[in-house]
């Protein structure tokens, strides 16, 4: 693990050899870079490797260049591990989505006859749109950026950015993106058209979803038909992964029993915590009830009657093996949140496959990410046998309107002075500052306190109801900045972080060759631009190496960032008015 500093360590034990070879085979394969040299050390700021990481860009990182439904499998093949379970085990709520919508061909790229608004009104919307702002359209950019390969690009920066300043504006904004077929939040159907319970239903409309995305639309028919089938789900972040398989999860559960029917793992404690509100908030009309399954949640000798428990695999682990608080022969669904971390990391893949043994062989596994390094799948397709498989396209993997830019500053103390620079444009909203270390987390924290700056930090050497604070005062809005680790990397949804700051690049550690992390850049971006919103991004460059680090993230990612420079007080201006744009508009 490079930098994760999650709720749980579990170890590798002896039982587990054939996992852990495999997963020692494809741990820090998620580049296809050269090996860095030897010399690589793990301090903060690492000296430049020996040679420079090479992209290989003909090679997809993020799946197979085939996005759509895999459903060509004969229905001989169908009756496989979760066939066994019969239509009768399900519960009631599982039964109405007997006559789900028939699946759909899907073509190569995965396009659909659209429905979608006629493109004039699209227009009409958006032009709506940037007059309700009144804003004239300079968004402070004026010159193209350069990619990776340092040619000029658009940087689609001026462009007809929709702006999200409240919360009309968010619904004009999103009936638009749901109607455009390219758009990952894009839907030919309702959540009616899905058969699910009414009670369901009544808490789809609780929450305010008024139309499935992309992802809740292709993975619903498929995850809630019967027999139950794998399904292994890639889609960009923000755009609703954790509502799909709750409502499948939500589906598969039977009331009247009163035992754990369905487990979820997530990497995190924040994360599982996050997942435990969604499903109790969707499935607030059924009598089904959750159990958070994080240390310290529970006790020994104390029975666990809950339907559902969301949890980090250790301490999962420790309550049926060490705790014997639940038996698992009742469990129907395992669903592994950022599946490509909670089965390639040693420590949690670990964890996360004994955890599945444990499980009745009928259980459906169900996988979801928004990055399926191409070595991931192949061991996730062995995780989750004869699944069906949604993945995206390498150059689909990043969410547009995230705004990529990248500050050129000299040495680890103009970073400093930048990110305090930054820190006006940083608070018109909300954002999240990733380091590589707990102790840098903690020190510019400390750094912008003394300054006069409203901060909090957070990672994984807090005590968990510290963390707990923390995280809710983010989000909730009482603190502006978050400065923190890998530990929010992944699934923390707050919809007002509209900038994240890269102050480190991330790298795969030492089992990496300390390489960029290209998986981990994703996530941490991906932490704004949620379902539609527009976001930032800014990560630092101070030194030789963070530079050719974030041209290899450029690269290999195939999306140009924008360069600021930290002594340009031009360039901080533009980056100011851009930020004001892209996030607030322009009062
Ligand atoms: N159908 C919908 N209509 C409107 N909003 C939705 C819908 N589905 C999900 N959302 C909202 O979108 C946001 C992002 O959803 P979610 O957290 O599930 O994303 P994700 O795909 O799991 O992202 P990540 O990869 O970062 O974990 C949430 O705030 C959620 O409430």
């Amino acid at each position: 693990m490079s930098d994760h500093d999650h709720a749980d360590s579990p170890s590798p034990t002896a039982d587990d050899a054939p996992v852990a070879s495999l997963l020692s085979r494809i741990s820090g394969l998620s580049t296809n870079a050269e090996p860095a040299s030897s010399s690589s050390s793990p301090s903060d700021t690492p000296s430049a490797p020996a040679v420079r990481p090479k992209p290989n860009t003909s090679n997809p990182l993020f799946g197979r260049a085939l996005a759509g439904v895999k459903s060509d499998r004969s229905s001989a093949s169908a009756t496989t591990s979760s066939a066994a379970t019969s239509a009768t085990s399900i519960a009631p709520t599982a039964d109405k989505p007997a006559s789900v919508p028939e699946e759909k061909k899907e073509t190569a790229t995965g396009q659909e006859p659209s429905q979608s608004q006629p493109k004039a009104e699209r227009e009409a919307s958006k032009e709506k749109m940037n007059d309700n702002t009144g804003f004239n359209g300079d968004d402070g950019w004026g010159d193209p950026v350069q990619n990776g390969n340092g040619d000029k690009v658009d940087d689609g920066m001026r462009s007809d950015a929709g702006l999200i300043s409240n919360e009309f504006q968010v619904e004009v904004k999103l009936a638009d993106l749901q109607a455009d077929p390219n758009s990952a939040l894009f839907s030919a159907k309702t959540f009616e058209a899905l058969n699910l319970h009414e009670d369901l239903m009544r808490g789809i409309y609780a929450v305010g979803f008024k139309k499935p995305s992309k992802i809740q639309e292709r993975a619903l028919p498929l995850l809630l038909s019967n027999p139950p089938r794998n399904l292994i789900g890639q889609s960009q972040s923000g755009t609703g992964k954790t509502a799909a398989f709750t409502l499948n999860m939500l589906s598969r559960v039977d009331p009247a029993l009163l035992a754990p029917q369905a487990i979820c793992l997530a990497p995190s404690r924040e994360l599982a915590r996050q997942i435990q509100e969604v499903v109790d908030k969707i499935g607030q009309f059924t009598d089904i009830k959750t159990f958070l399954a994080v240390p310290k949640s529970w006790s020994r000798g104390v029975r666990i009657d809950k339907h559902i428990l969301i949890g980090t695999p250790g301490t999962m682990m420790d309550m049926i093996t060490r705790g014997r608080v639940f038996d698992p022969k009742h469990i129907r669904v395992f669903v592994l949140d950022e599946a490509d971390e909670m089965i390639a990391l040693q420590g949690l893949g670990d964890q996360t496959a004994r955890i599945k043994r444990l499980l009745p062989p009928t259980v459906q596994n169900v996988l979801f990410s928004a990055t399926f390094p191409e070595e991931v799948q192949r061991f996730a397709e062995h995780f989750a046998p004869e699944a069906n498989q949604l993945f995206l396209k390498k150059e689909e993997v990043t969410v547009d309107a995230i705004k990529q830019l990248y500050l050129e500053c000299d040495g680890e103390d103009q970073k400093y002075d930048a990110l305090s620079m930054l820190y006006d444009c940083m608070s018109i909203g909300q954002s999240i500052v990733f380091c590589k270390r707990k102790d840098t987390a903690d020190r510019i924290a400390g750094r912008l306190i003394q300054d006069g700056h409203s901060v909090a930090s957070l990672h994984g050497d807090k005590q968990s109801e510290e963390r707990d604070d923390i995280l809710d005062g983010f989000r909730n809005g009482k603190t502006k900045v978050l400065i923190t680790t890998n530990v929010v990397a992944r699934g923390i949804d707050i919809q007002q972080v509209n900038m994240v700051v890269n102050y480190d690049v991330p790298d795969l550690g030492p089992e990496g060759g300390f390489r960029p992390d290209i998986e981990t850049y994703i996530h941490r971006i991906g932490r704004t631009g949620r379902f539609g919103r527009k976001g930032c991004s800014v990560i630092f460059a101070h030194d030789q190496r963070s530079m050719e680090e974030v041209h290899y993230i450029m690269e290999t990612l195939g999306k140009p960032m924008k360069r600021i420079d930290a002594k340009s007080t031009a360039d901080l201006e533009q980056l100011e008015k851009a930020l004001k744009f892209a996030l607030k508009g322009p009062n």
